[in-house]
Order: structure tokens, then sequence, then C-alpha cells
């Protein structure tokens, strides 16, 4: 972590080592307790690894939840915490494998959205598999670099870019993307300021509906994000007139839980015909960035969704007819369905003829059900008899909006049951909040059968060290 401790973090690093060093230790504790109590293996290492799937599933024999090869009961019981997500790093792997398989034959440069997801453990898994990373704030680019990411397989982008963000983009060698007249102009200073030459794709907006929640919708013509498209030839002619601006491709994406892949080839389209104008222009554009945008099955109904090679192969011709390289900028489709965030049922309550499950996570620690009014399947950790109910599953959050699912059946639960939330590895850490002053939960890791804490609960002192010496 030193990489990223700037001035400013300088102090509050030695305290948050100071807090990591306890926590650590409180680990070492737990774990040495484990062993002994079950008298077989090592720290972290579970005895009995019933299951053997990939990813999140019900034991066909005892009607428990796994992840992976553990039960998610036996984790809890390890784990001190709650709320905590909880991840298989087996799906990850597999989601990008996926991925990888998909670009088979064409020159090919997949990025992973860091936005998604930037607990530090999981970017640094994906560096090493090889995989490129798009960022959107100069501390995300900050991460990526200490994650280990590339420079060079790396894209900056954003509608709001800093100057100090840019320059260290610059710095570094990060391609950037071209989001209006104003962030050229800033970009092309950048590169004067640090003298470096940068590579730089123009973000179009095809004006292509992705069908999706319109707070996730991107790619239309009044969105907030890309260029003036009729304005094409006042960026060719800046770009141009910079020496050390070397325009490389073009940008689009069009939003996000995209559940149709003919809506990726109808903006490759519109994109291919932008290219051939910039082309004729006497520019060498060697990428076409299609995005991410690629929806998952959060229903658990077993929708049949647009897989990563139904989604490549509706583009794959283009890009070969044209000789480019396919940048494609995946977030959610490959960390969300590695996770689910593992609660405790607080109590179970009724007023007037709702009935509630309240849990200890909430709002502050996973926000999409509030906010775009996204389903998330919910289920218990463990099997049981217990009689159904139609109950709401609300946080104790100070707001009536404070709810991880509605009208959901489920057994009833006893206190201090577990209960999952699922597909919580896309834009559920990384939009968590102190709300209420809640802290963000703990993250941990499931990895060949053994469970590896990937981040620390915050805690009070970490949000109180930022008022110290005031
Ligand atoms: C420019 C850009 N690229 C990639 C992504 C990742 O999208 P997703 O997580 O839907 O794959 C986003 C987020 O929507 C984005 O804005
Ligand atoms: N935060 C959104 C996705 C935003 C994608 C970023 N442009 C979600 O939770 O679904």
């Amino acid at each position: 972590m030193q990489t990223i401790s700037g001035r400013s973090l300088a102090g509050r690093s030695s305290h948050v080592a100071r807090v990591s060093q306890r926590a650590r230790k409180a680990c070492v504790v737990r774990a040495a307790a484990a062993v002994e109590e079950k008298a077989v293996g090592t720290a972290w290492q579970f005895t009995q690894p019933a299951g053997k799937g990939l990813g999140w599933y019900t034991g066909a024999e005892d009607g428990y939840l796994y992840v992976d090869q553990l039960r998610v009961e036996d984790i809890r019981k390890q784990v001190p915490e709650s709320p905590f997500y909880l991840y298989s790093k087996n799906r990850i792997m597999h989601n990008y494998q996926a991925y990888k398989g998909a670009l088979e034959g064409l020159n090919s440069l997949p990025c992973y959205a860091v936005k998604a997801n930037n607990n530090l453990i999981i970017m640094k898994e994906l560096a090493a598999a090889g995989s490129g990373a798009v960022l959107v704030s100069g501390n995300e680019l900050k991460m990526a670099m200490a994650a280990g990411f590339d420079p060079s397989r790396t894209i900056f982008n954003g509608n709001g870019k800093l100057p100090w963000e840019l320059e260290l983009a610059a710095e570094k060698g990060v391609l950037i993307n071209i989001d209006s007249e104003f962030d050229l102009e800033n970009i092309a200073a950048a590169a004067r300021k640090t003298g470096k030459k940068v590579k730089v794709l123009l973000r179009i907006n095809p004006d292509v509906d992705p069908q999706v929640h319109p707070y996730v919708s991107t790619g239309l013509a009044g969105s907030k994000f890309g260029i003036r498209n009729s304005h094409i030839q006042w960026f060719l002619d800046a770009i141009r007139a910079e020496p050390l601006l070397e325009l490389v491709g073009v940008h689009s994406h069009l939003g996000s839980t995209i559940t149709k892949v003919n809506i990726f080839r109808d903006a490759a389209v519109i994109m291919c015909d932008f290219i051939k104008m910039i082309r004729a222009e006497g520019f060498q554009l060697q990428y076409l960035n299609i995005g991410g945008g690629l929806g998952i099955d959060y229903s658990h109904q077993g929708q049949v969704l647009p897989t990563p090679t139904d989604l490549i192969d509706t583009v794959r011709d283009i890009v070969k007819e044209l000789g480019l390289t396919l940048v494609i900028e995946p977030g959610r489709s490959m960390v969300a369905t590695s996770c689910a965030l593992v609660n405790t049922v607080t109590g179970v309550k009724t007023n007037g003829n709702k009935h509630f499950i309240v849990i200890d996570g909430s709002m502050a620690t996973l926000i999409r059900p509030s906010l775009y009014g996204a389903y998330q399947h919910i289920e218990l950790t463990k099997p049981s008899n217990a009689p159904q109910e139609v109950f709401d599953v609300v946080g104790p959050i100070c707001e009536s909006g404070d709810y991880l699912g509605k009208d959901r059946q489920l057994p009833t639960p006893e206190k201090g049951d577990g209960l999952v939330v699922h597909d919580a590895g896309a834009y559920c850490m990384s939009m968590a909040s102190n709300y209420n002053l809640k802290m963000r939960p703990a993250e941990y890791l499931v990895e060949e059968g053994r469970l590896r804490k990937v981040r620390h609960e915050e805690t009070l002192e970490h949000h109180m060290a930022v008022f110290e010496g005031l």
C-alpha cells in the first residue's frame, strides 16, 4: 500500500497500519482457535469442504448454502464481523477466462472496470491474470498501479477528469478517452506539462438505447458522457494541431445491465462509420472500444442471458474487417456473481399487514435496491422448515427506503440466522457509505478451499482520523 500513500495520507497510513496490525493479530488468534476446535487443517483451512461447485449454490444433499467448497454457515462461525462481503475467487477467474476465451482469434484488450469493485486483492488477481483496467479517477489509477495493472493496457475515462488526474495518466502512459472540448484541452495541457506523448480515444455517443434503468444508460445523444458527434471535425482538427496527442481509437459505452447483444452490434455498426470517416482524415485508428455493460441474471429464475462469447461474436466480423483491436470494459459481468453480502438477522417484526426481517446490513452496505429499485436475490444460509411469510428485508438505517428486498417469500428466520444478498460483487461494496455512521464492512475471499480476509472492516477510529488535528 506504500505506493499509494501520498503526503496527505502519510499520517493516516501509520494510524491505519496500527489498526491493521491489531486486526491481523485478532485474525491469527481466531484462526488458531478454529484449528484447535476442529483439530485438523491449517489456519483458514476448513476441515470439511463438502461442496465442489463453482461460486454460489445450494448443497444438493443438505440444503445449505455453499460458496465454492465451503458452507456459508461454517464461514459465518469463523468470521467475527457482520455483515461481510464474501467472494469466490474461482468465480471471478472463471468469468475473466470466459471473456478471454470469447476473444480468441481477435486482437483484443480486455479491461476490467475497476469502479465495479475496487478491492485491491481482487484487482491484483485480475492484473496478474493479464487483464487491463478501465478507470474513472486518479485514485482508481493509483490503486490500479498498486495492483500491478500494466499502464499501457489501462484506459482513463470520464466526463470530468481533473488536471492532476490527467497529468498522472499522461505520466504513466495510460490511454485516455476524450469526453468533451474542455477535456481535450485539459488532456493536451497535461501532455505538454509532462512532456509525454498521450494516446487518446474519442468517446462517441452512438445514440443507441440500451433499454436499461435511466441512471445506468450512458450512450444516448442527450447523455452527459462523450463528445458532441456533430462537432467531430473540431476534435479531429484540435488533435491534429497538438503534436503530443495521438488519436488511436474510438470508444462508446452504452450503459449497464444490458441483456441483448444486438444493442452492441447496432452501436458497433455506427462506430464503424465513424472509424471509416476518421481514417479518411488520415488518422491511423487501432482500437474499437465497445465499453462494458453486459448484464447478469439477478433474478435467479434461470433467465438465459447472452454470454461473453455471444457479445464478442456479435462484433467479431466488424473488428476483423477493419483490422482493429477490440477493447472491452466489463465490470459487472466479471465480478457481480462471485459475491454475496452475508448478513445476520437482528429480528423479525410485523406492522399492520407487513412482515419485516431486520438485518444488520443496510442501504449503507449495499445501496442498489434503494437507489435503482434493483432486485438482488435473497436467501437464508441454512435450510429451514419454519413457516414461510412474505417479508420486506430491511436494514437499521433511518430511512424508509432502506431495504435490501421487498415482498420476498422466505421461511421465518430466528434472531442470529444468516441471510445473504446475492450478486453483490459489483457496485455494492464500491458504492457503500458511512451513512448513520455504519462502517464499511470486511471482505473475505474463498480461494482454493480456504477463507482469506481481503479487507478489514472500517472502524470508527478510521473515520475519526479524518478529523484529527483540526
Ligand atoms: C465507460 C464505462 N466502461 C465500463 C463500465 C462497466 O460497465 P459494466 O459494469 O456494466 O460492465 C462502465 C459502467 O457502466 C462505464 O461507464
Ligand atoms: N452503479 C450501477 C452501475 C453503474 C455503472 C457505471 N457507469 C449499478 O449498480 O448497477
